[in-house]
C-alpha cells in the first residue's frame, strides 16, 4: 500500500535581506516526508546558508512564509519549538560540540538516542550501527570528541542527526573535511539509512559529483533565486543561467559523464 506523503518543511514566496540588500529572493521549496533527497548547489555568496537559517527559524523570512508542517516557524511557541528541533535537525560543517573536554562519542550518542526515546521518535539502532553508517570504526566509541579529526567530527555530527530520528535533515557543506572518495560513500551510506528510516534529506554542497550521486532533484542557486532545477543531467544539458554555465564548468566530468 503506498505511504502517505506529509508536507513537513515549506518555504514560499521566501526572501531574506540584511540590511536591505535582498540576499533570498522569492524561494519555493518543499520537504516532504518520504521523499528523495533533494540538493541546492551555487555560487559562494548565492545565499544557500540563509536559505537554511529560514528554514530552521533562525531567520524570518522580510516576505513570504516559511511552515512547519503548516505553522510559521519563526513563530512557534516553546513547546512546539522543541517538537521543531527533534524533527528538523542541522548539521553544518563545523560538526560536533567541543565546549566539554571529557564528552565521550559513546556519551554524545547515547543521549541523543534517549531524548530521541523520550520525544517519542523510537528506534532501535544501536551506537555501533550508527557509527557504520558514517564510517567510523567501532574504537572511536570510548574516545573523547575533542580528540577527533575535523572529518571524524563532521561524520559523528551526522550520525547524531540520524539518532535522533527527525523528519528531515538540513546539512550543509557536512562532509568538508574527508576526501572525496570516502565522502561520496558516506553520503550513499547516510542516504540509504535516510531512506530506511523514512528521513528527508536537503543536501547544500559544492560537492556537485556527490549532489549528482545522491539527490534526483537539484535547485541551482544564484543571487538568491533558484535559476535551475530539475536533474542535474536535465539541468547541464541545457544551461540557461550563468551559474549552471559555470557548474558545468567547475564539474566537467560530471557534466561529461551525464551528457
Ligand atoms: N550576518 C550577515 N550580515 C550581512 N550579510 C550577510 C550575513 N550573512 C551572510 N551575508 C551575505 O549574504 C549573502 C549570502 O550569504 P550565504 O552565506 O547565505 O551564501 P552561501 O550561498 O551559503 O555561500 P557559501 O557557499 O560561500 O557558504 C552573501 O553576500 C553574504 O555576504
Amino acid at each position: 500500500m503506498a505511504r502517505d506523503v506529509e508536507v513537513i518543511l515549506e518555504a514560499r514566496g521566501a526572501s531574506f535581506s540584511y540590511d536591505y540588500e535582498e540576499v533570498v529572493s522569492g524561494i519555493d521549496l518543499t520537504l516532504s516526508r518520504p521523499a528523495d533527497p533533494v540538493g541546492i548547489v551555487g555560487p559562494s555568496g548565492a545565499g544557500k546558508t540563509t536559505l537554511l537559517h529560514l528554514l530552521l527559524g533562525n531567520r524570518r523570512p522580510t516576505t513570504g512564509t516559511v511552515t512547519y508542517r503548516g505553522h510559521a516557524v519563526a513563530r512557534l511557541g516553546r513547546r512546539e519549538k522543541k517538537t521543531f528541533a527533534g524533527a528538523v535537525r542541522h548539521v553544518s560543517q563545523y560538526g560536533v560540540p567541543t565546549s566539554d573536554p571529557r564528552l565521550t562519542v559513546l556519551k554524545y550518542l547515547s543521549d541523543a538516542l534517549k531524548v530521541a526515546r523520550k520525544a517519542g521518535r523510537t528506534h532501535a539502532t544501536p551506537i555501533e550501527e550508527l557509527l557504520a553508517f558514517v564510517a567510523l570504526e567501532e574504537h572511536v566509541i570510548d574516545r573523547r570528541i575533542v580528540t577527533l579529526s575535523g572529518g571524524e567530527r563532521q561524520r559523528l555530527a551526522l550520525a547524531h542527526a540520524l539518532a535522533t530520528r527527525p523528519d528531515v535533515m538540513l546539512l550543509d557543506e557536512p562532509l568538508t573535511a574527508i576526501d572525496p572518495g570516502l565522502r561520496a560513500e558516506v553520503l550513499r551510506r547516510l542516504a540509504d539509512r535516510a531512506q530506511q528510516m523514512s528521513i528527508t534529506m536537503l543536501v547544500v554542497s559544492h560537492d556537485i559529483e556527490a549532489i549528482d550521486r545522491l539527490c534526483p532533484l537539484v535547485h541551482v542557486m544564484a543571487d538568491g533565486a533558484f535559476v535551475a532545477s530539475g536533474s542535474l543531467r536535465d539541468i547541464l544539458a541545457d544551461p540557461q543561467h550563468p551559474a549552471v554555465v559555470d557548474l558545468a564548468k567547475a564539474a566537467p566530468l560530471v557534466a561529461q559523464r551525464l551528457r
